[in-house]
């Protein structure tokens, strides 16, 4: 599978009372290819319960679903993981998950990282944040040169930018090298799922 185009990203506050499904189902009308569920809270039952259902839309859209943080969670329903470089080891993810599972690593601004991760087997490299995040304003930078850089580097290996991506910056994103323009506020942070759709077709057309 071509792994390119809108990757959306849940949020438990913008997705809170009730909006997590109508919200991510309209993403995925809009064309989102990848979406990431990511919720940092410790509530097993319920992080399950919304998982199995974001894999029942995912799978009823064509998209693939991709578990933050918890390889456990995405082996028990049989789905894909991203990894930051706190969440564990690629290869036991790999060893958990099979061959056919995308796992996703975080490179932050750094090659090396990157290098590491694709050493590992790890299906797509994730840089970030190129730009202010809402979500996550603490996480460390990255310039979007560097995307160029990854990209003479990694001929082949799917590169992720996340952090900060807007409607506006994105041509700039994917013009220096990004297969796949991973998102939260610019995409969920609106008013109705129709809001959401828009945003997301908008998103996908820039591909
Ligand atoms: C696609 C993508 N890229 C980077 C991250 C960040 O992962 P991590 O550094 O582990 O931070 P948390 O998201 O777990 O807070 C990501 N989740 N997805
Ligand atoms: C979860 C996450 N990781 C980042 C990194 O740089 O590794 S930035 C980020 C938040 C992305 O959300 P938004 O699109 O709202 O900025
Ligand atoms: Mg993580």
């Amino acid at each position: 599978m071509k792994l390119r185009g809108l990757y959306a990203i849940t949020d438990s506050k913008l997705l809170a009372d009730g909006r997590l499904l109508p919200y991510v189902e309209a993403a995925l009308r809009g064309g989102a290819r990848l979406l990431q569920y990511r919720d940092k809270s410790s509530d097993e039952s319920r992080r399950l319960r919304e998982a199995e259902a974001l894999r029942e839309l995912c799978e009823r859209h064509g998209a693939t679903l991709i578990i933050n943080d918890d390889a456990e969670l995405a082996a028990r329903l049989g789905v894909s993981v991203h990894l930051g470089q706190t969440d564990g080891s690629l290869a036991a993810a790999r060893a958990l998950l099979g061959r056919q599972a995308i796992i996703g690593a975080t490179c932050h601004g750094n090659l090396q990282l990157a290098d590491q991760a694709v050493a590992e087997g790890a299906d797509y490299v994730a840089f970030g944040r190129f730009f202010q995040s809402l979500t996550k304003p603490g996480a460390s930078e990255a310039s979007p040169e560097l995307l160029e850089q990854a990209r003479a580097r990694f001929a082949n290996v799917p590169l992720v930018a996340i952090g900060g991506v807007s409607l506006d910056n994105a041509p700039e994103l994917i013009g220096r090298g990004a297969d796949l323009l991973a998102v939260i506020n610019a995409l969920f942070a609106a008013d109705t799922p129709a809001e959401v759709e828009r945003r997301a077709r908008a998103f996908a057309a820039l591909f």
